[in-house]
């Protein structure tokens, strides 16, 4: 399929007119063909009449008709070949597997929510019926579902140019719930975001849906996905990008006469903690899986693993060589774009140049715009006194913290802003401490792993992709996973509606054969 640059409005194409963005090419930095027309305020203002549009009707489309809709996505996903997987891999720099692999896990995403919306127990039916005997008061007759939110929008992440971007988790999660959905596609791949928002825009034709539940624009995010957010009809938004981004979006959300929420993920250095037990048995082996780790897709993952905590000592230290070893043969990787690589290594300058900071060990030297990993140790009197310390390094770079003793290392903990994850290397005989650990684990993070790495989320019903801020802006919610869809959900109560009005999960019927909960318990 020839790419054209145009906009998805609802079902039309158009060029922007708003000036011209190209998707680059990742490895050498030359400008890809063809220009992607910027949207304009008319552009917006189509888009989110057209969702506002569509809302009413979305919302209340039938169960196993929004379950289809979402599989016809991922198949048209599919349908597109290998020209999305090449264009993508241009793009962005990731290689070839990576890229196979993600689309995997996008069309996979897009099956679990059909699945999910099928179940339908994210409607979270509850049935209180009337007592018109109770004494001293009758009870009334309470029915309770939740319903959609309205039009979100969401904004396409570099890092995950298809598993977080049009078609992405928050795309897919938004939809499952009934809500049309205006994507502001990210500039570091337009190409890719073309292919992909051409298939969303298909299935909503296939499946004969109105077509204001999908749009998308391309633009600037301090102008576009401003405006996006700032719209009136726009009820809620899906981020994942840069704490400045993120935050700016959150202003704009709360400045609004409504605000609305934002569920933005961050910023997040994922803490690992090495305990002592793990270290003395598997130290060098830990540094080297960790290398693996930390340097998968140029280190660019929001679970990049960018802080290392430990007790000083001879454990710590075969850890380090480990690690040394396994960096020493890393090869340096093309990052997403000029832009991302240029921060890093300024990132990776700050702490090369920072007097309480020593540089432990580096990968190999890369070409232009491949990011070089690095390793860093400080000691935690240090990383407690110099808050900077503790800024995400977008790629693959990491700082060991080393601590005297258990007090210490509970006391950086407790200094670490929240984390998407955080995870524990330990054996048996470290149950103890990790006990003693946990409490301040939950507090800090939404996800707590055991001998892993963050990187690698599973898409599955109990996985929470959050965390308290600055991981995400809204703790509460996850990103990743079923649980992902509450986000674009909020609760109806109907209190002795007649029978005849009852939405259909709530009739006495229950025509739907949804998951309800009568009188407290799922029937
Ligand atoms: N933690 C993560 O998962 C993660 C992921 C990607 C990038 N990053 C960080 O972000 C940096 C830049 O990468 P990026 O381009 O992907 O992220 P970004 O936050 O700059 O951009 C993400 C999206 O938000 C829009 N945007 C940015 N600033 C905005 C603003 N003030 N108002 C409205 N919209 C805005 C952009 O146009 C883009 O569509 C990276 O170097 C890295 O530090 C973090
Ligand atoms: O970059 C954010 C998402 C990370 C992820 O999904 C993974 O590690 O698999």
């Amino acid at each position: 399929m020839a790419l054209t640059g145009d906009l998805l409005i609802g079902g039309a194409t158009r060029h922007g007119t708003a000036g011209d963005i190209h998707g680059l090419d990742a490895a050498t930095g030359e400008k890809l063909e063809p220009a992607f027309g910027a949207a304009g305020p008319d552009d917006l203002e189509k888009a989110c009449a057209l969702a506002a549009e569509a809302f009413p009707i979305f919302r209340e489309t039938d169960l196993e008709a929004r379950a289809v809709f979402l599989e016809t996505i991922a198949q048209n996903i599919m349908d597109i070949g290998d020209e999305l997987v090449q264009r993508c891999v241009t793009e962005t720099g990731l290689p070839q597997a990576r890229v196979e692999g993600e689309r995997g896990r996008t069309v996979g995403q897009l099956r679990l929510f059909a699945a999910t919306v099928r179940e339908g127990s994210f409607l979270e039916a509850r049935i209180d019926p009337a007592m018109p005997d109770r004494k001293p008061m009758p009870r009334v007759d309470l029915r309770l579902r939740n319903v959609a939110v309205g039009p979100v929008a969401v904004f396409g992440a570099s890092n995950f140019p298809l598993a977080f971007s049009v078609a992405g988790g928050d795309t897919a999660s938004a939809l499952a719930a009934g809500c049309p959905v205006v994507v502001k596609a990210h500039s570091a791949h337009p190409g890719t975001s073309e292919l992909v928002g051409k298939a969303v825009q298909k299935a909503v034709k296939d499946c004969g849906l109105h077509e204001g539940v999908f749009s998308m624009l391309f633009g600037s995010g301090r102008v576009i996905g401003q405006g996006l957010v700032a719209d009136p009809r726009i009820k809620a938004v899906g981020f994942t990008g840069s704490r400045s981004g993120g935050t700016a979006l959150m202003a704009t959300a709360a400045a609004r006469s409504e605000p609305i929420p934002v569920y933005a993920e961050m910023s997040s250095i994922n803490p690992v903690v090495l305990l002592g037990g793990a270290l003395a048995a598997r130290g060098e082996a830990i540094g080297k899986a960790f290398v693996g780790s930390l340097t998968m897709g140029a280190g660019q993952f929001c679970t990049n693993p960018g802080l290392i905590l430990a007790i000083d000592g001879e454990g710590l230290e075969s850890f380090v060589k480990g690690a040394s070893a396994a960096l020493g043969e890393a090869p340096a990787a093309t990052m997403l774009t000029p832009g991302i690589h240029e921060a890093y290594c300024e990132g990776v300058k700050r702490l090369d140049g920072h007097s309480q900071v020593q540089k432990l060990a580096e990968g190999k030297v890369g070409e232009k715009f491949q990011g070089q990993a690095a390793l860093f140790s400080t000691k935690a009197a240090d990383f407690l006194a110099n808050p900077e310390l503790q800024e995400e390094v977008f790629g693959s770079t990491s700082l060991i913290v080393r601590c005297a003793d258990e007090a210490e290392l509970q006391k950086v903990l407790g200094s670490v802003e929240g984390q998407l994850t955080i995870a524990l290397h330990m054996e048996e005989g470290d149950h103890d401490d990790a006990r003693k650990l946990l409490p301040v684990l939950e507090e800090k993070a939404g996800r707590i792993l055991v001998n892993g790495f963050g990187t690698g989320v599973e898409v599955a019903p109990a996985m929470v992709h959050g965390g308290p801020f600055p991981a995400t802006s809204d703790g509460r919610s996850t990103s990743v996973g079923t649980l992902a869809i509450a986000r674009f959900l909020r609760p109806v109560s109907y209190q002795d509606m007649p029978d005849a009005l009852l939405p259909k999960a709530l009739q006495e019927a229950n025509p739907l054969n949804v998951p309800r909960r009568i009188d407290g318990k799922l029937g």
